[in-house]
């Protein structure tokens, strides 16, 4: 049946084969948070914070490094082609110890890379400024309070050497978000001074120039969180201007914008003006409720995108979701296969023949041909790239993860 996808696709002008590498090579950064609905290991109790909310209490969530490695494993085993790892800096090893996160080390780390290494990919890292003392009152790198904001500072400065070192030891470019929560419940007094602020703050830990070959620097957008309903200082306005005049990455988190403003659209202006795309495949329900991807509209627009623009070797295609009401394995499976589907329709997409269409003016084919295209067997070559890479079918998945729970999950009291 394959060999005669491949013709059908071929009569449209679509090389599968070539699409099939391109799947291949594309990795999807895994979230960690996912796997412990974003608690981390620092021990200090701390709650989960600065907008940011889980729900759901699914048996099984990882307590220990080991436990989420295990539980990360077990979805690496399930995932064709290969991954990477997209760490935050509470998931650090501190030995038991007190660490605070203007003290965090490459050593804390190196287990993290030691595993990264065995597994064979690479990881990206990120400043956790938020679920902290210093962050209770929604402000860290924009606050009105220079201690806060130097705390905050040498914690993101200390992440970009770990991240650097994470990049050089496994020969793989860590990319380092930088998210802070900062904003406010009500109505501000100054926006300008908060954005004036953290602008300042942001070039003070982006002044050490890093080998871009070990760390990329991305900065991430949002509209509105809990408890910031009434404004962000970071907004995609602020940094997409700080992105393009510092030339970092930009990351788009596919549920930080207006309910119905899907991401898809930015990509190809984004990428006019800013070197690479750091994206946070989401799906936001209502609002930024972080909610499984799944293959729908809104993710398969987004990889025809950034397939149409050619814009694959300058995207960091992360996942950004934490649901803690279905098996938190599953979780992962389900949303990063719909990320894997989307980019994999978008390969399929008889994109010249379309361009084709539109450039002679003839819209009237460009929309027959992209109805045609949602009909074509593109699920025929999906389960051909599972099998390449010896991993089950989505619903084969299934009953693994069960057994996993079964296993793993439920003994975990
Ligand atoms: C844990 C992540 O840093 C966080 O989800 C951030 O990426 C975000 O999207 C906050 O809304
Ligand atoms: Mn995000």
């Amino acid at each position: 049946m394959f060999e005669q996808v491949k013709e059908t696709y071929a009569e449209l002008g679509v090389d599968v084969e070539k699409a099939l590498e391109v799947m291949a090579s594309t990795p999807i950064s895994l979230h960690c948070w996912q796997g412990d609905d974003v608690g981390g290991f620092e021990g200090s109790g701390g709650e989960l914070g600065s907008g940011l909310a889980v729900t759901g209490n699914y048996l099984g969530k990882a307590r220990t490094i080991s436990e989420l490695q295990k539980d990360l494993e077990q979805v690496l085993s399930l995932l064709p082609g290969t991954h990477r790892l997209n760490l935050h800096a509470i998931y650090g090893d501190f030995g038991g110890q007190k660490v605070d996160r203007d003290e965090i080390e490459v050593k804390h780390f190196q287990g993290w890379i030691d595993w990264c290494k065995a597994q064979g990919i690479g990881m990206d890292f990120n400043p956790s400024c938020f679920s902290h003392e210093k962050a209770a009152d929604g402000l860290t790198l924009s606050s009105a309070d220079e201690g806060i904001r130097e705390f905050w500072i040498k914690h993101c400065q200390a992440s970009r050497k770990i991240a650097a070192a994470i990049g050089e030891q496994l020969g793989s470019a860590c990319v380092t978000n930088v998210w802070v929560p900062d904003g406010m419940k009500d109505l501000p007094a100054d926006r300008l001074g908060f954005r004036q602020r953290l602008a300042a703050s942001l070039d003070t830990v982006f002044g050490e120039k890093l080998n871009p070959a070990h760390n990329i620097d991305a900065v991430e957008c949002k509209l509105f969180g809990i408890g910031s309903e009434s404004f962000v200082v970071g907004s995609h306005e602020f940094y997409m201007g700080y992105a393009m005049k510092n030339q970092t990455a930009l990351c788009l988190d596919a549920g930080h914008f207006h309910p119905t403003e899907g991401i898809a659209d930015k990509i190809s202006s984004v990428l006019m003006y800013v070197p690479e795309l750091l994206l946070h495949v989401s799906r936001g329900v209502r609002w930024d409720s972080d909610h499984v991807v799944l293959f729908d509209d809104q993710t398969q627009a987004i990889m025809q995108e950034l397939v149409r623009c050619d814009a694959l070797s300058r995207t960091h295609i992360g996942l950004d979701f934490f649901d803690a009401s279905i098996n938190r394995i599953a979780a992962w499976v389900i949303g990063t296969r719909a990320a894997q589907k989307s980019l994999l329709l978008a390969l399929l997409e008889p994109r010249e023949k379309l361009r084709a269409a539109e450039q002679a003016g003839d819209f009237t084919s460009r929309l027959m041909l992209q109805e045609v295209n949602k009909a074509l067997p593109w699920s025929v070559v999906w389960n051909e790239f599972c099998n390449r890479n010896n991993t089950p079918t989505d619903w084969q998945a299934l009953s693994v993860i069960k057994e996993y729970e079964l296993a793993e999950l439920s003994v975990r009291c």
